[in-house]
């Protein structure tokens, strides 16, 4: 890429040198600036196009290989190792307004740095860097799952007109689930205890300070869907990842502003066939729960058993996503292969009072028991 610049600035300037525009020495070096600019702004557009822009993170160059996935702030990429030829996924995530859109960032990295369980998704390096258009990136490098997510698996096999065997059903469930239990918990795996401390997040260094922990609420992964559940090798395992959504809960809305800016964030984070009715419409005097998370689970699991979110089909004859969801009105198909174990599981979680439903522990339990037979 360096030999390029050097060839596309010498071209260019040459050019304009042989229709006589430039001739003096000034001009040819204000022609070189203007260029030499000119290219670090397109740079990265035409790295991307020839697919191998290199990135250096502690000291080492990645090549981007591929675009693994990308949300609202976000690109996931595939990159290798120029040296040792390893893969690796690598999340940039731009950070908008300022300091706080820093912090957002640098807690979404913390929390994958910080939380410890096989279920959810580790990174393996953190990196806050400004580049040449002024905008402040955080990178942050993760294993890379060659085989993609549930989401992937879920779209190809119903494309197919197949369904997804109950046994890696409920195999998938219980790594979500048990994800979602260390999450609820406090960021441990049976009763909460020590938990991750962010609220003087954006005055820590990434690097040698550990995170100060103190024992604090529980944690809302606030965007469970099949989209988030990436893939072990052999398939039968998932981890959560994107914690870009989590946050502490019992989370108690006081009054109005609060609401709305609670109901902002949902809509800005959780992806709505999956988000609870509680999320949709939040009133000042409400309390949000782990239960949020536990309806997504619900919406997931339909999800990867039929192949499209529970709600969509009321869209499909003209309604409201909103208005279907928030009344709770979904069926379950008529070509259904599944036991009614796995069906009721699905309508415990569906339930629009979020303190009926259960725990993500209870269903671990019911799934154990249809596991045994
Ligand atoms: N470690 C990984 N290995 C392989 N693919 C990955 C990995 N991490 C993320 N991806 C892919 O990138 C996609 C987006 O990742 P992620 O959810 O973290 O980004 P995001 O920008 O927050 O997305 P969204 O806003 O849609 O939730 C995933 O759905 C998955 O397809």
């Amino acid at each position: 890429m360096a030999l390029c610049k050097v060839a596309f600035i010498e071209y260019l300037t040459r050019c304009h040198l042989n229709e006589g525009k430039f001739g003096t020495p000034l001009e040819y070096k204000k022609m070189q600036s203007f260029l030499k600019n000119t290219w670090n702004s397109i740079n990265p557009l035409i790295s991307s196009l020839l697919n191998n822009e290199l990135i250096v993170l502690k000291d080492e160059q990645y090549k981007v290989l591929q675009l693994l996935g990308e949300g609202g702030y976000a690109f996931v990429y595939l990159v290798e190792n120029v040296n040792s030829g390893e893969k690796f996924a690598l999340k940039k995530i731009k950070c908008h307004s300022g300091r706080e859109g820093v912090q957002k960032a640098l807690i979404e990295a913390k929390f994958h740095e910080e939380f410890n369980h096989a279920n959810l998704l580790k990174s393996i390096h953190v990196q806050l860097q400004k580049e040449v258009d002024g905008v402040q990136y955080v990178y942050i490098m993760f294993p890379f799952f060659q085989k993609g997510t549930v989401a992937q698996i879920v779209q190809s096999q119903h494309k197919k007109n197949t369904f997804i065997p109950k046994r890696i059903i409920l195999s998938w469930s219980l790594c979500l689930l048990q994800a979602l239990k260390y999450l609820h918990n406090g960021g441990e795996d049976s009763a909460s205890e020590d938990a991750v401390d962010t609220t003087n997040l954006i005055d820590l260094q990434l690097e040698n300070k550990p995170m100060k922990k103190k024992r604090t609420n529980s944690y809302l992964h606030g965007d469970v869907k099949p989209e988030n559940l990436l893939l072990s090798d052999d398939m039968r395992n998932a981890v959560l990842t994107d914690f870009g959504s989590i946050c502490r809960i019992p989370s108690i809305i006081s009054n109005n502003s609060e609401a709305i800016s609670f109901e902002d964030k949902a809509s800005e984070n959780c992806t709505m066939p999956y988000r609870a009715p509680e999320l949709f419409h939040v009133r000042p005097g409400s309390i949000i729960t782990e239960k949020a998370d536990i309806w997504s689970f619900g919406c997931t699991l339909y999800t990867i058993m039929f192949g499209y979110t529970p709600f969509e089909k009321q869209v499909s004859q003209g309604g409201s996503l909103a208005l279907a969801v928030c009344n709770a009105q979904y069926s379950f198909p008529s070509e259904n292969p599944y036991e009614p174990r796995l069906s009721n599981l699905v309508c415990a979680c569906l339930q629009l009072n979020p303190e009926q439903r259960p725990y993500a522990d209870d269903l671990i339990h019911a799934i154990k028991g249809i596991m045994n037979g």
